[in-house]
C-alpha cells in the first residue's frame, strides 16, 4: 500500500514509520488479474446465461443445483433450523439499520417551487424497481449485510429485492439466510461472487435483471460492479476492509491493538493503520499485536494483513494525524483520542468515522444500525456510504402554466439556443412566443400565433 498523494491537493504529511507495510505493490482499484478474469467470465455469462453460470458456480463454490433460488419449503426449512436468539438478534439489529435508514429517507424530500409567474420545477425522488443485493460469504457468514443491502433497499420503497450470497465451505448459511428473509427480500439465491452479481445485472433465463445492485464483496465482487455499472446502477465500489485508527497518547493501547486486527481478519487483503501522536503508544500497540496473534483464531488472514498491509505512523500533532488519515482516505476511522469530535471538523475522506473508546468499527459492522457497506481503495474521496439515497432517483419536472411567462422563455430560449447554433431548439421558443404573443412568426408556409 502507497501513500497516494497524486489524487489530492493536500501536502504531504511527515510521518515516521514505526512498522511499515511489506507489500507496497497494491494501487487503487482492481489488480490486473482480477480485472481479466471478471472480464471473462461477465463475457461468458452474457452469451451462455444459466448455463455458464452454473458452470462458474460450479468451479469457483463446487455447487451447482438445478436451480439456485430457495423455494419457500426450502426457506422454511432453514428458517426452523436457526437458533432463536440468533433470530432475535437479527430482528433488533435489523431495527437499528430500519430506524437510521427511515430517518435518511425523511431527510430527502420532494418539493415544487415556482421561479416566475406561474413556472413550476418539481424534484422526486422515485425509488428504482428492481434492486440486487449481494450478501458475501465466501469466508464467513456475513449476515449483517443482509441487513444493510436489504432493509435499506425496502425503507427506500424497491419493489423487487433478489438477493445473491454463496455457500460457504459447501454449507447453506441458515443464519445469513434467515437475515435475508427476515429483511425482506423477495428472491433468494445460493450463489455468489462474479456469477451472481453478473446473473443479478444481465439476467438469464431464470434470473430476471435489476436496475441497481449493491452490497460488499471481495476484490472478484467489488470488481464485477465496477465493470457492470453502466448497464445497471451500483451503490459504490466496496471491496476488502480497511480500518484505519487516529490515536492520542489517551488510547488504551491494547484496544487500540484489538480493534486494528480485529479488521484484519476479513482477509490478507485487509489493511489496517495506525496514526498516533505517541511513539510510546505505537511501540505498545505493535507489541500487543505481536502478542495476540499467535492465538488469533483467524491468523490464517489476520497476520498476513498485518505483515503485508499494516502500517504505524508517528506524527507531530494531531492536525497532521487528520490529514494523513485524509489522504488514505480509507473505509473506516477510528478516533481514540481526548476529544474525538474534533475529527468530524478536521476530516473530510472517509466512509464512517468511529468516535473515541465506547464503539468501535465492529459495532459498525454487526450491531449498531450504521450502515456497513463503505467505500474502499480511496473511494471515499468521492463518496459515502449505502444509504436509501443510493436506491433512489432524484428526478425533475417542469410545468408552465402561464402563457406570458412561456412566450418570456421562448424569446430567451430562441436567443439561447441560436448562440449556440441550435436552430431546432430555437424554433420550439419561437412557436411559444409567436403563439402567446400572437406575433405572426411563419416558416415552411406555416404561420405561428395568429
Ligand atoms: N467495503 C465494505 O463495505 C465491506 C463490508 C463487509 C465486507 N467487506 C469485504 O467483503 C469481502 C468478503 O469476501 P469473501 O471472499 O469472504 O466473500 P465474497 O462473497 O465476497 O466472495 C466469495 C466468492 O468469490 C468468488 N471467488 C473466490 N475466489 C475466486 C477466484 N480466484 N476467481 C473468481 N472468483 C472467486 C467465489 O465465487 C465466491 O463465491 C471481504 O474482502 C471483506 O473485507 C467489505
Ligand atoms: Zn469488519
Amino acid at each position: 500500500m502507497t501513500i497516494d498523494t497524486d489524487r489530492t491537493t493536500a501536502p504531504a504529511v511527515p510521518s515516521r514509520l514505526l512498522k511499515s507495510p511489506a507489500r507496497t505493490d497494491e494501487g487503487r482499484g482492481s489488480s490486473p488479474e482480477v480485472r481479466k478474469v471478471v472480464e471473462e467470465v461477465i463475457a461468458d455469462i452474457r452469451t451462455r446465461g444459466d448455463e455458464a453460470v452454473r458452470e462458474y458456480s460450479e468451479r469457483f463454490d463446487k455447487y451447482s443445483p438445478d436451480t439456485f433460488l430457495l423455494s419457500d419449503e426450502k426457506l422454511q426449512e432453514i428458517m426452523a433450523r436457526v437458533p432463536q436468539q440468533v433470530i432475535d438478534d437479527i430482528t433488533f439489529v435489523q431495527e437499528q439499520v430500519r430506524v437510521m435508514a427511515q430517518k435518511q429517507l425523511e431527510s430527502l424530500s420532494d418539493f415544487e417551487i415556482e421561479t416566475l409567474p406561474g413556472v413550476l420545477l418539481g424534484q422526486k425522488n422515485v425509488p428504482v424497481e428492481a434492486a440486487g443485493a449481494y450478501i458475501p460469504g465466501g469466508k464467513y457468514p456475513l449476515l449483517a449485510s443482509a441487513h444493510m443491502t436489504i432493509i435499506t433497499a425496502k425503507v427506500a420503497g424497491v419493489e423487487r429485492v433478489a438477493a445473491c450470497t454463496p455457500l460457504i465451505q459447501g454449507e447453506v448459511p441458515d443464519a445469513t439466510v434467515a437475515a435475508m428473509h427476515l429483511a425482506g427480500a423477495d428472491e433468494i439465491y445460493l450463489l455468489g461472487g462474479i456469477q451472481a452479481v453478473a446473473a443479478m445485472a444481465i439476467g438469464t433465463e431464470t434470473i430476471r435483471p435489476v436496475n441497481m445492485l449493491a452490497g460488499p464483496g471481495n476484490a472478484f465482487v467489488a470488481e464485477a460492479k465496477r465493470q457492470l455499472f453502466g448497464e445497471v446502477g451500483i451503490d459504490l465500489f466496496a471491496g476488502p476492509t480497511e480500518v484505519l485508527i487516529v490515536a492520542d497518547e489517551h488510547a488504551d493501547p491494547f484496544i487500540v491493538a484489538v480493534d486494528l486486527l480485529s479488521q484484519t481478519e476479513h482477509g490478507p487483503d485487509s489493511p489496517a493503520v495506525l496514526i498516533t501522536t505517541s511513539e510510546d503508544l505505537g511501540r505498545q500497540v505493535i507489541d500487543h499485536i505481536e502478542a495476540i496473534l499467535p492465538d488469533m483464531p483467524t491468523r490464517d488472514f489476520a497476520e498476513p494483513a498485518w505483515r503485508d498491509w499494516g502500517a504505524v505512523h508517528v506524527v507531530q500533532s494531531l492536525d497532521d494525524a487528520y490529514a494523513l488519515a485524509d489522504q488514505y482516505a480509507y473505509e473506516h476511522v477510528q478516533i481514540l483520542t481526548e476529544e474525538p469530535r474534533t475529527a468530524l471538523e478536521k476530516m473530510h475522506n472517509y466512509g464512517a468515522l468511529f468516535l473515541g473508546e465506547g464503539t468501535c468499527v465492529s459495532y459498525g459492522d454487526k450491531v449498531i444500525g450504521t450502515n456497513h457497506v463503505l467505500p474502499t481503495r480511496g473511494a471515499a474521496r468521492y463518496t459515502g456510504g449505502l444509504w436509501v439515497g443510493k436506491y433512489l432517483r432524484t428526478v425533475t419536472y417542469q410545468e408552465v402554466v402561464n402563457t406570458e411567462s412561456s412566450a418570456f422563455f421562448g424569446e430567451l430560449c430562441g436567443r439561447a439556443a441560436r448562440v449556440e447554433r441550435f436552430e431546432g431548439h430555437a424554433r420550439s421558443g419561437d412557436v411559444r412566443a409567436a403563439k402567446y404573443r400572437r406575433t405572426g412568426l411563419s416558416w415552411s408556409g406555416h404561420t405561428f400565433g395568429q
